[in-house]
């Protein structure tokens, strides 16, 4: 067989533009091995965001690219790894932890934890370690999404941690575990803020990829306190596309520049109905908003998602889409928001210098 050159190896392979990435595999320093001998072409790349779900389908399309193209025989493997955020976890309990993703939303009911519930699965499905934090202290609702029974109470471990429950591979922990839906609201205050700190520093988390961290609404004091007391590499908005929504998505994207954490992107909500009936698309709440939001601050619209019947039956049911549809269009947008975000982030990790150390006490 004749030997090609490992330029034109080079070629074929950067035609593949990755969709998370933005570029080519070579271009993101993916290129972890590449021989070109009269055996054929070997090649090694390794992605920097979750993508077990499709490394084996891009292989063998390089693989096919090189034999139409060039005639020769190769051997493409393609595996992923996760790098540590910017910051150094040293909250105790959260050493472990390489990225904390935060969802927020400014405005209360727009999907924010059906969406942090959706990305923790389309992490996990695409092979990531993920543990999900509700602190959503005025709903906290990952308890009924994971389909937790009611009164579950997390295992306490040397008489000072929480060990999260585990719910379809995902680590859990929410304030509905430790704070009863029949304490009186009067109570609720500042027992309530008393138990989010001890759910940040007493949970005993596992070695995790991604804690994605489901906030409470709004960009008041405590979200704010909650941003600086939690190391967050990143932060995921959540918004509908109407115009008050988008004023306190706004609120947010600004909340979180003043604390420093980078906005990994928005999230549009809702976006467009479609008739079960007709399949007539219908913006109930205006075209374009997440679009016109994700650009006027310079950040990525990292999904757009249909106001949909399947996802809020399956999320109320115990059963979020992409754990109930794992192969359905709406899971596949979920599945790409997660690539999108983690991609973002892993860009983030590798440009910026290492932020100063957090530490946290319980005070
Ligand atoms: N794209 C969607 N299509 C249809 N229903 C949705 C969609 N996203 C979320 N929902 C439903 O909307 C309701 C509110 O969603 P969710 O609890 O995720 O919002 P939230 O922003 O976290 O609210 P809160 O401010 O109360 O924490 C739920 O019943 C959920 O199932």
């Amino acid at each position: 067989m004749s030997t090609v050159s490992r330029d034109a190896v080079m070629a074929v392979l950067s035609q593949y533009q990755d969709p998370y990435l933005n570029s080519n595999l070579f271009a993101a320093g993916c290129l972890r091995e590449l021989t070109v001998d009269e055996q054929g072409v070997k090649a090694h790349f390794s992605l920097p965001y979750p993508a077990g779900l499709q490394t084996t389908g891009v292989a063998q399309m390089l693989e096919m690219m090189l034999s139409a193209q060039l005639e020769v025989a190769a051997q493409i493997r393609i595996d992923w790894q996760v790098s540590a955020g910017r910051t150094q976890v040293q909250v105790l309990g959260m050493q472990g932890i390489k990225n904390i993703i935060a969802v927020a939303s400014g405005k209360g009911g727009v999907g924010k934890s059906t969406t942090a519930a959706n990305l923790a699965l389309a992490l996990a499905r695409d092979g990531a370690k993920v543990g999900l934090l509700d602190a959503d202290i005025y709903g906290p609702s990952q308890g009924i999404l994971f389909g937790i029974a009611e009164g579950t109470k997390p295992a306490v471990k040397d008489e000072k941690y929480f060990v999260p429950l585990t719910a379809h591979g995902i680590e859990l922990m929410s304030m509905a575990f430790l704070v009863d839906d029949k304490t009186p609201m009067v109570w609720r205050g500042p027992m309530v803020s008393g138990a989010l700190l001890q759910l940040i520093t007493q949970t005993a988390w596992s070695e995790l990829d991604y804690l994605v961290v489901d906030m409470p609404p709004g960009t008041g004091d405590i979200q704010l306190t909650l941003a600086q007391k939690v190391p967050v590499a990143g932060s995921v908005i959540v918004t509908t596309p109407q115009d008050l929504a988008l004023l306190d998505a706004k609120k947010g994207i600004e909340m979180f520049s003043k604390v420093h954490i980078p906005v990994l992107g928005v999230v549009e909500n809702m976006a467009v109905h479609i008739c079960s009936n007709c399949g007539h698309s219908e913006h109930l709440f205006g075209e374009g908003g997440g679009e016109r939001l994700a650009q006027q601050y310079g950040v990525e619209l990292l999904a757009s998602l249909p106001l949909s019947i399947l996802i809020r039956e399956q999320a109320d049911g115990g059963k979020p889409t992409v754990l109930a549809e794992p192969e359905c269009q709406i899971s596949m947008i979920y599945q790409d928001l997660a690539r999108h975000a983690t991609a973002r982030l892993a860009a983030l990790n590798a440009q910026a210098p290492a932020m100063p150390t957090i530490e946290v006490s319980d005070d």
